[in-house]
């Protein structure tokens, strides 16, 4: 029997016991028993080497031996048994150790199947669970998948807006660049500016040196036109003796002139007699030898022609002496034409003389005239220059130029008794531009652009304001306002004296000079459109003076309602900073004749009437403009230039107006909206945030003058009279500060279509 393992161990075989026979004494126990016998290993080769003992001791069997060795082999089955004994009784509790073993391992089974059913049913739940989670993770999957393609949509747009965006960052690090360029470049533009600015600066006190150094140098050329005058009578004197002279010498040039001829003449008369004396004398000669041959051949062939030879020698003897006295009187015609000849010589010589003396004293006369004439140039030219560089000064500066006029003494003024009130320096630096007021003893000055003293004709005050109508039509806002105490003489100087050509005002020359400059300037290719509005301010109120919708007289013998009744214009302020009256009458002029024409309808309508200051007082701001569309047809250029030309109301003390009833309407109103002109005059001039212009309707429509990019002039009247000191001096002290403003620089409107024709520009 072959044991079997257990345990991992071989089982021990059983030795086969045939009867007892077959078991021989030297059967030994296994030699690794161990004598407690506890755990004695028996294996099949321990067997297999008992048999194979026995074999081999066969032969030498003897019973003794054998008795002993089946005494020690029976010690040794003792030993087996008890060793089998042992095994079985170990085997038994193995046994036992292996049933609840096996009970416990059933039993763990058990639990453990219990367990796994439980852990299956677990496991079944988890499965569920799983399958739901799985399903649930599937319509996830689905909608997250969904949202995949979305978010990958999302993501592809993602990236197109990404490469928009990167295009537009690139676009607009390019603008970024560009923009720090353009920054750069600006505040290169900034400093280059600024550098310009105080270049500006040095160029306008180089200019005001300049205009010093030219104010000298003109007084110099004055005095050097003094002396060039004084030089140019003295010439003009030497001129008229040497005239005199000339026309003595010139005479008696004449006379010999004239002698001279008559000798040469005679000369030419004696020359040909003396030839004709000659051809006859020759002839007569040739005759003589004819005669003289035949003389001698008549010898010798005949003697019989004696009588025929004395006549003939008669004949001869005739001819010669005729002959001789023809000599003789050749003889007196040559020394005749000798003295002749040589008095000619000496008429031509003194003829020479004078001609050179006179043409010396021309030469003379013209270098003198030509000096003349490059003095008075230069004197001009300085002048333009003056005004030119005062110009660009005052341009550059930005301020309201103020001219002031001092109008004449009226006839019932003329009685003063006291001190003038109105005097001019004289010094150099105020000539021309001075004005001192005395009032109470005491004096004040003043200098302005221009002043004009009473006697300055309406032309020079217009040559004055000439270049800044030319402006206009360049394309400027050109503003120009008559400011001053009622009856100062505004409207005189605005319109002249109604009759009087020679004493037009400024808007009829204005406008003169503005139509022949549209005819001058067609050849170079320029077309102008005008047009022409009217309105006066008269009790904050507008009054449309064009419009052809008149109501009847209100009562006041010279005022007449214009427009529509009621109707309320208002005035708006563009961008451009154009201005806008809405609804106002805007006539397209087309010559002089057709805006006379309107400005006298507009005078007829014109609030005017009588007051104690002036017996043809206007009661209203008047506002003309002109708007000047022009265009190249050559070079495509355009110009929109406007000229606004007011005459303000007359600023008047109620205590001296002696006002009453609609006057005294009038004069308040009146003199509000000038109390208002000079409230933001005054704010201009201390460079306020805020300016007033909305106080009144004046300084509203003025505010592109007074606050803008126009060229302006305040025309300042003044009257001189001692009872209007004090009106006087304020007007005087409010021009100065007028003139201190600054507006901003002017600037040229060269583009852009005036399309809203039907609108007033200011
Ligand atoms: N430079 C001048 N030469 C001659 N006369 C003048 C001059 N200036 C004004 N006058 C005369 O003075 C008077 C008053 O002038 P004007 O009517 O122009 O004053 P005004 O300032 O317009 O007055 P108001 O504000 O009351 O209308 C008029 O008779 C006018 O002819």
């Amino acid at each position: 029997m072959v044991g079997t393992p257990i345990n991992g161990r071989t089982r021990p075989a059983y030795g086969v016991v045939n009867g007892g026979h077959d078991l021989g004494p030297s059967s030994a126990p296994p030699s690794n028993a161990g004598s407690d016998y506890g755990v004695i290993e028996f294996t099949r080769e321990d067997v297999e080497a008992l048999l194979n003992e026995k074999a081999k001791r066969k032969d030498r069997f003897n019973y003794k031996e054998r008795c002993e060795n089946m005494m020690d082999y029976i010690k040794r089955l003792k030993v087996c048994i008890r060793w089998f004994q042992d095994l079985e009784i170990s085997y038994s509790l193995e046994q036992e150790k292996l049933k609840s073993s096996l009970e416990l391992a059933q039993q763990r089974c058990m639990e453990i199947e219990l367990l796994l059913k439980i852990k299956e049913d677990e496991l079944n739940s988890i499965i569920v669970e799983m399958r739901r989670n799985c399903t649930s993770l599937q319509e996830k999957l689905v909608k997250e998948e969904s949202e995949k393609t979305a978010a990958a949509e999302s993501l592809v747009k993602e990236r197109e807006a990404r490469l928009n965006f990167e295009r537009s960052q690139n676009t607009l690090e390019e603008d970024l660049g560009r923009a720090q360029r353009d920054l750069q470049s600006a505040n290169q533009k900034i400093s280059s500016l600024n550098d310009m600015y105080k270049r500006l600066q040095d160029y306008i006190t180089s200019l005001q040196q300049y205009n010093g150094k030219l104010h000298s140098e003109l007084s110099t050329v004055e005095t050097e036109l003094k002396r060039v005058e004084k030089e140019k009578s003295a010439v003009v004197e030497n001129l008229t003796m040497l005239k005199g002279q000339l026309t003595l010498s010139m005479s008696s040039q004449e006379e010999a002139t004239k002698q001279k001829d008559a000798l040469a003449s005679e000369v030419g008369s004696l020359r040909v007699e003396l030839q004709q004396v000659r051809d006859e004398r020759d002839r007569q000669l040739s005759q003589v030898q004819t005669l003289t041959t035949e003389l001698e051949k008549s010898k010798d062939s005949t003697e019989k022609s004696c009588s025929e030879l004395n006549n003939l020698t008669i004949r001869t003897n005739e001819l010669e002496a005729k002959c001789a006295l023809q000599d003789e009187r050749i003889k007196v015609l040559q020394e005749k034409l000798t003295t002749a000849e040589e008095k000619l010589q000496v008429s031509d010589i003194s003829a020479n003389e004078t001609r050179t003396e006179f043409e010396g004293q021309q030469k003379l006369v013209h270098e003198l005239q030509r000096r003349l004439e490059d003095a008075e140039y230069k004197v001009i030219v300085g002048e333009k220059l003056r005004k030119e560089l005062h110009n660009t000064i005052l341009e550059l500066k930005g301020n309201i130029r103020v001219f002031c006029r001092v109008r004449p003494l009226l006839p019932d003024e003329a009685c003063s008794t006291e001190g003038k009130v109105i005097s001019y320096p004289t010094s150099m630096e105020a000539s021309g531009r001075g004005i001192e007021l005395t009032q109470s003893g005491q004096k004040h000055s003043f200098t302005f652009d221009k002043v004009f003293a009473p006697d300055a004709l309406q032309e020079e005050v217009f040559i004055e304001i000439s270049q800044l109508v030319q402006s206009a039509l360049d394309g400027y806002k050109v503003c120009i306002f008559a400011y001053g105490q009622t009856g100062s003489g505004k409207t005189y100087t605005m319109m002249g004296r109604p009759g009087h050509p020679e004493e037009k005002g400024l808007i009829p020359r204005s406008l003169e000079q503005i139509f022949q400059a549209k005819q001058s300037q067609k050849p170079q290719g320029w077309k102008y459109e005008m047009q022409v509005s009217m309105l006066e301010i008269y009790n904050e109120t507008i009054r449309d003076l064009l419009s052809t919708n008149k109501s009847s007289s209100d009562g006041t013998p010279t005022r007449v309602e214009n427009g529509t009744p009621g109707k309320q214009y208002s005035i708006k302020h563009d961008a451009n900073g154009n201005t806008h009256v809405s609804d106002l009458t805007v006539v397209d002029v087309q010559s002089v004749k057709e805006v006379a024409f309107l400005l006298s309808q507009a005078a007829n309508s014109r609030s005017v009437g009588k007051t104690q200051m002036n017996e043809q007082s206007s009661r209203s701001h008047f506002v003309f403009t002109l708007r000047i569309y022009g265009v190249n047809e050559s070079t495509d250029q355009q110009v929109q230039g406007i000229l606004n030309l007011i005459d303000l109301a007359g600023s008047e003390r109620l205590s001296r107006s002696g006002s009453t009833g609609d006057r005294l309407k009038e004069t308040q109103a009146i003199n509000k909206s000038l109390s208002s002109l000079s409230d933001v005059i005054f704010s201009l001039a201390k460079k306020e945030d805020h300016i007033p212009f909305r106080n009144s309707k004046l300084t509203y429509l003025l505010q592109p003058c007074l606050g803008g990019d126009s060229k302006t002039l305040m025309f300042v009247n003044i009257s001189p009279d001692q009872a209007s000191a004090g009106e006087s001096l304020c007007s005087l002290r409010f021009a100065s500060r007028v003139n201190a403003c600054e507006i901003g620089t002017p600037r040229r409107h060269t583009n852009g279509r005036p399309i809203e024709s039907r609108l007033t520009y200011f």
